[in-house]
């Protein structure tokens, strides 16, 4: 194992899983989500190492080598698993910054596991970054080892960025612990979010905890446009939205082997008119129960022809120990279930639901023969789904049918936008979206394509580091800029 790091990504997942077969025997696979999809090849490009837990409680792991990137495990206890990762990470934290869709949970002693968590990260970070090495801290989960790493280590440069949305303060408020959790960030020389909302909302929220004298002393926090001012460190703050690698999935999207995968697919699901296709994390924030529910009133209302109009759902387990994804999961099943049982022939299900990931070229091949993409959160930091759709059409094909409450929406404005609490305009888009024009579609399609080629996320990923590296204050201007780009 090489020397200490120069460049360092902090998350609380590795891009890989340690998983145990039924022989015993354990392997790597790929951990799920939008942000090992973004980060891997930035720092399978960079040569930097990774700091993250191994997906499995329990386990002792030195640093390796996987695919070209030095992985510096993190060991969680069982009961940290629980209590941190199930437990303030996804059942405080993800509700009450996803509009609390969910109810999220207090509770004291998920707090300090959280606490107890991020400070072994904050160690296992100092030890594996080099004198005056760059440290860029991912996400949620994590949102205390910016301040913890500054105190262990006060010559490197920490970056933070927020894969999920920042809630208005009215949200955050809520928060026992808002207080440290404002203070924790603030360790970070630069904070992304995905848009210049989340920026805003936390900028507001420094602000105003700001001068506010409490039992454990004062913040001690000034805030301009785009900067915080901390004793006498200044912490910008910006808007960078995520991206995909989207050249290389408009290459493989062009290969003989996937438009051949892609016919074969349409094949195997009986030629129908038209596909719908559906990918996500099960996660209640998804709004697979909004797509559903307008595909089931349209079938009732004879809008919509079973014999000529299917659905595939590609849904990849996630949180399965958390108590709202249990739920939501049988929902959704029983939603499936309600679907086929009254609009499906023997052999011809409406509705095609496989919970298991896809292998990535098949992911392809499916986004290839789809009509029509499904994206319908409640609500989403960005949503990388959307952006690899279109990667993937540059036959110029298909239609995208976006929530307006994705991050994503803000630049893909050609897509057949909709408010998922809305269900008639859902349905109403998805309408127009399975009948549109050849040409009009077209035209969607080649501006939306023109965006995300353009804004792939290596873009993205410089853009952060550049800012990260300069020592300037930039002010506002770093309030968007990647948008109006
Ligand atoms: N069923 C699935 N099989 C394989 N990959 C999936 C599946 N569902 C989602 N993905 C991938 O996971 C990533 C999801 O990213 P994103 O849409 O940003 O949401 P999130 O990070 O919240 O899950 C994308 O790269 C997508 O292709
Ligand atoms: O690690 P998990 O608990 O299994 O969850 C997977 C990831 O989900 C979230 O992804 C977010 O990041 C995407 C990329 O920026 C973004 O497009 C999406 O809107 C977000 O939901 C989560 O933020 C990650 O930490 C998880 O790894």
């Amino acid at each position: 194992m090489g020397s200490a790091s120069e460049f360092v990504v902090v998350a609380n997942r590795l891009p890989v899983d340690l998983e145990t077969l039924p022989d015993g025997s354990t392997r790597w696979k790929r951990s799920p989500g939008g942000l090992v999809t973004a980060l891997e090849p930035i720092l399978r490009g960079k040569k930097g190492a990774w700091v993250g837990w191994p997906g499995v409680p329990d386990t002792d792991l030195g640093p390796i080598v996987e695919d070209g990137i030095e992985l510096h495990p993190v060991r969680l206890s069982a009961q940290e698993v629980a209590d941190y990762y199930e437990g303030f990470s996804n059942a405080t934290l993800w509700p009450l910054y996803h509009d609390v869709i969910v109810k999220p949970v207090y509770d004291r002693s998920w707090w300090n596991a959280y606490v107890e968590v991020n400070r072994r990260f904050a160690e296992a970070t100092s030890a594996a970054a080099a004198h005056g090495a760059t440290v860029w801290i991912q996400d949620y989960q994590l949102q205390l080892v910016p301040k913890m790493l500054r105190m262990l280590r006060p010559d490197l440069t920490i970056g933070f960025f927020l894969h999920i949305p920042f809630p208005p303060v009215e949200l955050f408020m809520q928060m026992p612990w808002r207080r440290e959790i404002v203070e924790g960030l603030l360790g970070a020389d630069l904070i992304g979010f995905h848009l210049p909302g989340g920026a805003q909302n936390f900028l507001y929220l420094a602000r105003r905890l700001a001068g506010q004298q409490t039992s454990r002393g004062n913040v001690g926090v000034r805030s301009k446009l785009g900067v915080v001012q901390v004793g006498f460190r200044n912490v910008r703050v910006g808007a960078f939205p995520i991206s995909i690698d989207s050249g290389q999935l408009d290459e493989l999207s062009r290969t003989k082997s996937v438009r051949d995968r892609a016919k074969q697919i349409r094949k195997e699901l009986g030629n129908p008119g038209k596909i719908m296709l559906g990918v996500d994390r099960l996660d209640y924030t998804k709004g697979i129960d909004v797509r559903l529910n307008a595909i089931r009133e349209l079938l009732e209302e004879g809008r919509m022809d079973p014999a000529q109009n299917i659905m595939v759902q590609l849904a990849t387990p996630s949180r399965e120990r958390v108590e709202s994804y249990i739920q939501m999961r049988g929902d959704i099943e029983q939603q499936v279930g309600r679907i086929n049982g009254e609009f499906g022939q023997v052999g011809r299900p409406v509705v095609h639901y496989l919970h298991r990931p896809i292998p990535r070229q098949e992911l392809i091949s499916f986004f290839v023969a789809a009509d029509v993409m499904l994206v319908t959160p409640l609500r989403d930091g960005m949503n990388l789904v959307a952006k690899e759709y279109v990667a993937c059409r540059s036959d110029l094909g298909g239609a995208l049918l976006l929530s307006e409450f994705t991050g994503a929406a803000a630049e893909l404005r050609q897509a057949y936008q909709a408010n998922p609490h809305d269900l008639d305009g859902v349905k109403d888009e998805m309408v127009a979206a399975l009948t549109q024009d050849r040409e009009a579609g077209r035209r969607r399609m080649r501006a939306m394509r023109r965006q995300v080629l353009a804004h792939d996320v290596d873009r993205w990923a410089k853009s952060f580091l550049s800012a990260l590296a300069r020592d300037s204050v930039a002010g506002g201007a770093l309030l968007g800029d990647e948008l109006k780009a």
